[in-house]
């Protein structure tokens, strides 16, 4: 495991309002309550999540561990899974929520999916009010750096607005010298049922993909529409972006997945049968830049990817 043995961390039990450096006055600040109203950090259990809500009864929680948002409701219901065997306690990344896949998807010269979503990012800086938002950061240090020899800077904010969890990620080439990346966002949805699940894009019929269950992993062509899920699936669909849409039959929900910037391909994974992952009640949508980008000194990609969830 990559980075602080956060499981050793000491639980104090406390809510507080949001406590950061302001990097811009090299200060540490902490407003009151009233002004950080929808934003607060939660330090009781092992790790460090931070909070939003709104006026109007939207939630979201994201862990410090990977930047990682593991729930998000509106109207009482969660459209964020985390799975029964995930660890909150620090000894492994978080299987669950939104997590990120940086600077590798999947298995590679790295670790499977990069090390982004075993580092503690830091806390950047906040917007309390109507819509609130975080700001979390992560840059190079030795281990990654040993690992993956580039200077980089990641600044993830994630936005409550209205009924919409807005997510904007920017990768930025800090170095001297280029580098390539991929990134995804290994998003875990909540399903009634995966078997009455429907992911719906136009662009799947007849896309290309990558069927990661064949073995070897082979390219195969999508001629069936809309995704339904009646066995394990890992498929890479380059260039399937947009607006996806999961509509799930049992719980009468649908969720609209907009990727708005810099993903441009979808990930459809489910380990169909493996009760110990509660198989029935996710599937992996996953908004994705597989195909590797390259970014000179000083160059920066953008992702955005918003979640408009509403009943079916
Ligand atoms: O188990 P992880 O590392 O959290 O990732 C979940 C799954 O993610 C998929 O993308 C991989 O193909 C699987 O092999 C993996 O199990």
């Amino acid at each position: 495991f990559l980075g602080t043995p956060l499981a050793a961390k000491q639980a104090v039990a406390r809510s507080t309002a949001l406590r950061m450096q302001d990097e811009t006055q090299g200060s540490l600040f902490h407003e009151d309550f009233e002004n950080t109203k929808g934003v607060e950090v939660d330090e009781s259990g092992p790790l460090r999540k931070i909070l939003l809500n709104t006026s109007t009864g939207c939630e979201a929680e994201i862990y410090t561990l990977g930047a990682c948002v593991t729930s998000f409701t509106v109207d009482g219901y969660d459209s964020l899974f985390v799975r029964p065997d995930a660890k909150l306690d620090g000894s492994k990344p978080i299987s669950g929520g939104l997590p990120h896949c940086f600077p590798q998807f999947g298995p590679g010269k790295i670790q499977q999916h990069g090390f982004a979503r075993n580092l503690e990012w830091e806390l950047e800086s906040s917007r309390p009010g109507a819509s609130p938002s975080v700001t979390l950061k992560l840059t190079e240090n030795e281990e990654t750096l040993a690992m993956w020899p580039h200077k980089f800077q990641c600044l993830y904010t994630v936005t409550l607005s209205s009924s919409i969890l807005c997510t904007t990620l920017k990768i930025k080439n800090t170095g001297n010298s280029a580098f390539d990346f991929q990134t995804a966002l290994h998003s875990y949805f909540r399903t009634g049922d995966v078997e009455q699940t429907t992911v719906k894009n136009g662009a799947f019929l007849f896309a290309s993909y990558l069927d990661k269950t064949a073995s070897p992993p082979a390219d195969s062509t999508w001629s069936t529409g809309d995704i339904t899920i009646s066995k394990p699936v890992d498929y890479v669909f380059s260039g399937v972006s947009g607006e996806v849409t999961v509509e799930d039959a049992a719980a009468r929900r649908k969720l609209k997945i907009k990727n708005l910037a810099g993903y441009e391909d979808t990930i459809i994974w489910s380990p169909f049968g493996d009760d110990n992952m509660g198989y029935k009640n996710f599937i992996c949508v996953e908004s994705g830049k597989v195909t590797p980008q390259v970014l000179q000194p000083g160059e920066e990609w953008v992702g955005k990817m918003d979640l408009s969830p509403s009943s079916l």
